[in-house]
C-alpha cells in the first residue's frame, strides 16, 4: 500500500534536489532505538558522505517503548526521517495525548502498532529494510518486506529460527535479497564465493560469553549483571544475555541452516574470545577462508546495505602496530548444553525453532527480572521443546499459535521451579 502525499514541510526538502543529484537510497529501520538501529543511523550517515552513486537517508524509523531515544535519533538525523513508528500503544499515546512529547517538533507522520511496521516496512517509497527489532516481534515486518521484494538487511535472526522455509521460500518468489547483518552470517556470505558444491563446513565463532570459564555451578549461581557483561560486544540485553548462555550461537545456527540453506551437520562452532575472526568457511580441500575486523557491528550493516559495492568504511581499522592473538578453542557443549539444542533444532525444523525461541525469550525476561537462575534459561527451553506437539511443516498461522502456546509453558514450567 502506498502512503499519502508528503506534507507541504516534507515537499521543500524534494524540490530542493538537483536534476544531477545521484538517485536516492532509502532505508526504513525497525528497532531504531536499539544497539543495531542506532549503528545503522551512524553508518547511513556515513554512506551519505562517502558514496558517490546513491543519495543514501533514513525514511522511516521505528522504536517500541524508548520515546526519548527515538525522537533524539530521529531529530538528530539529517534529513529527518519522513515516517516514524511507535509500535508500542502506550508510546504512541504519549506521542499523541499532550504537547510535552519529545517528538513534538517532528513534522512528519507518527505512526502505531505492529501493522504500521509492517506499512513502512513495505512502503514503495523504501528500498532497504533494516531488521533490527529484538525477537519474533520482528517476523511480521520483516516477512512482509521480503514478501515485497525488497532488499532486507537481517539483524533479527529470530525471525529465521521462528519461521526459516517460509522466509525462504518467499524470498525466492518476491526475488527480495535477504542479506546478513548478523556478524557471523555477514563473514560466512563474505567468504563463500559462488561455488556452494565445494564448501565442507560452516564454522561459527563464538566468544564463549562472560561465562566462557565459568564451571557449570558458578552458572547456577551468576547474577543479571555478570551475564550481561559481555567481553567484546556492546548490545542490547536480550542478545547480551543469549551470549552468556551461548543460545545466541544455537539461535545462530539455525539462522545459518536456513539462511544459507545448508543441512545442520554441515555447520561447526568453535570459540574464539577475541571476537575478531567473525566465521571461517572450510573447503573441500582443507582450505579455510575467514573474515576478521575489530568487533564492530558497523562493518556487516554497511556490507548489507552497499552490498556487492565495498565503499570507504566507518567501522574500527585493524591496527598492524598492536600485538593481536587469534585463539580458536573447542566448544564446551557439555557446560553449554545450549548448543546441542540448536543442532537438533536445525536438524528437525518445523516448529521446532518457533518453540525454542518463544521459551528462550520468555526465560530470559524472567532471568532478567530476577526470577530464575541463568541455568533455566536452557532448562526451560529443553523442557518446552519436549513436550511441544511437533509439526513439520507448519504454516505462520501454525507457527504464531505454537509461539503462544510456548509462552505460556515456559511461564509454567518456571513457576513450578
Ligand atoms: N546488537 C548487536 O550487536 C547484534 C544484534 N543482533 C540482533 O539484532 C536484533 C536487535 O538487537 P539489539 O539492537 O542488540 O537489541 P536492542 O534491545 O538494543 O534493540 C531492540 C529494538 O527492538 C525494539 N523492540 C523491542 N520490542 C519490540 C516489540 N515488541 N515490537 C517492536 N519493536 C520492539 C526496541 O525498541 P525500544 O527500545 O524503543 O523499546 C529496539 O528498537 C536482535 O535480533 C539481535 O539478536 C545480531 C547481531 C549483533
Ligand atoms: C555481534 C554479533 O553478531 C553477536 O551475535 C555476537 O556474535 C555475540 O557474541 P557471542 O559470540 O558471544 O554470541
Ligand atoms: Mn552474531
Amino acid at each position: 500500500m502506498a502512503f499519502s502525499e508528503p506534507d507541504s514541510a516534507t515537499m521543500i526538502d524534494a524540490t530542493q534536489c538537483e536534476a544531477s543529484d545521484p538517485p536516492a537510497r532509502r532505508v526504513c529501520i525497525l528497532g531504531a532505538t536499539g544497539s543495531i538501529g542506532r549503528s545503522t543511523m551512524e553508518v547511513v550517515a556515513h554512506l551519505r558522505k562517502v558514496d558517490p552513486e546513491y543519495r543514501w537517508q533514513v525514511w522511516a524509523a521505528s522504536g517500541h517503548r524508548n520515546l526519548d531515544t527515538l525522537a533524539e535519533v530521529a531529530l538528530s538525523a539529517d534529513p529527518v526521517p519522513r515516517r516514524l513508528v511507535a509500535s508500542c500503544a502506550q508510546t504512541h499515546a504519549r506521542v499523541s495525548g499532550n504537547g510535552e512529547s519529545p517528538l513534538a517538533r517532528f513534522s512528519g507522520e507518527i505512526l502505531a502498532g505492529p501493522d504500521a511496521l509492517v506499512r513502512v516496512a513495505t512502503d514503495p517509497e523504501i528500498d532497504v529494510l533494516v531488521a533490527a527489532i529484538v525477537g519474533r516481534a520482528g517476523l511480521e515486518s520483516t516477512l512482509a518486506a521480503v514478501q515485497e521484494g525488497k532488499r532486507v538487511a537481517l539483524a533479527n535472526k529470530e525471525t529465521l529460527v521462528v519461521a526459516g522455509p517460509i522466509v525462504r521460500q518467499a524470498a525466492q518468489k518476491s526475488g527480495a535479497e535477504l542479506l546478513p547483518v548478523d556478524s557471523e552470517h555477514s563473514a560466512l556470505f563474505q567468504c563463500l564465493g559462488d561455488r556452494p558444491d565445494d564448501v565442507e563446513k560452516l564454522i561459527l565463532t563464538a566468544s564463549g560469553g562472560p561465562f566462557r570459564d565459568w564451571s557449570t555451578e558458578q552458572m547456577r549461581q551468576a547474577s543479571v549483571q555478570s551475564a550481561l557483561n559481555h567481553p567484546t560486544w556492546d548490545m542490547g540485553a536480550k542478545i547480551t544475555i543469549d551470549s552468556a548462555t551461548m543460545m545466541n550461537k544455537a539461535l545462530e545456527i539455525i539462522e545459518a541452516r536456513w539462511l544459507f540453506d545448508v543441512p545442520a551437520e554441515t555447520i561447526e562452532v568453535v570459540v574464539h574470545p577475541q571476537s575478531i575472526v567473525h566465521s571461517l568457511v572450510e573447503f573441500r580441500d582443507h582450505s579455510v577462508i575467514s573474515q576478521w575486523s575489530p568487533p564492530d557491528m558497523r562493518l556487516p550493516i554497511q556490507y548489507a546495505l552497499t552490498y556487492p559495492r565495498r565503499l570507504p568504511g566507518v567501522a574500527k581499522r585493524w591496527n598492524r602496530q598492536q600485538p593481536c592473538q587469534l585463539d580458536m578453542l573447542p566448544a564446551d557443549r557439555e557446560r553449554f548444553p545450549a548448543l546441542d539444542l540448536g543442532f537438533e533444532v536445525a536438524r528437525v525444523g518445523g516448529t521446532a525453532g518457533a518453540v525454542v525461541n518463544a521459551a528462550n525469550e520468555v526465560a530470559v525476561g524472567l532471568f532478567l527480572d530476577g526470577q530464575i537462575r541463568f541455568t533455566d534459561i536452557v532448562k526451560s527451553c529443553h523442557q518446552v521443546l519436549q513436550h511441544h506437539q511437533f509439526d513439520a511443516s507448519p504454516t505462520l498461522a501454525d507457527l504464531v499459535q505454537i509461539d503462544q502456546w510456548a509462552r505460556r509453558e515456559t511461564l509454567r514450567f518456571a513457576d513450578g521451579l
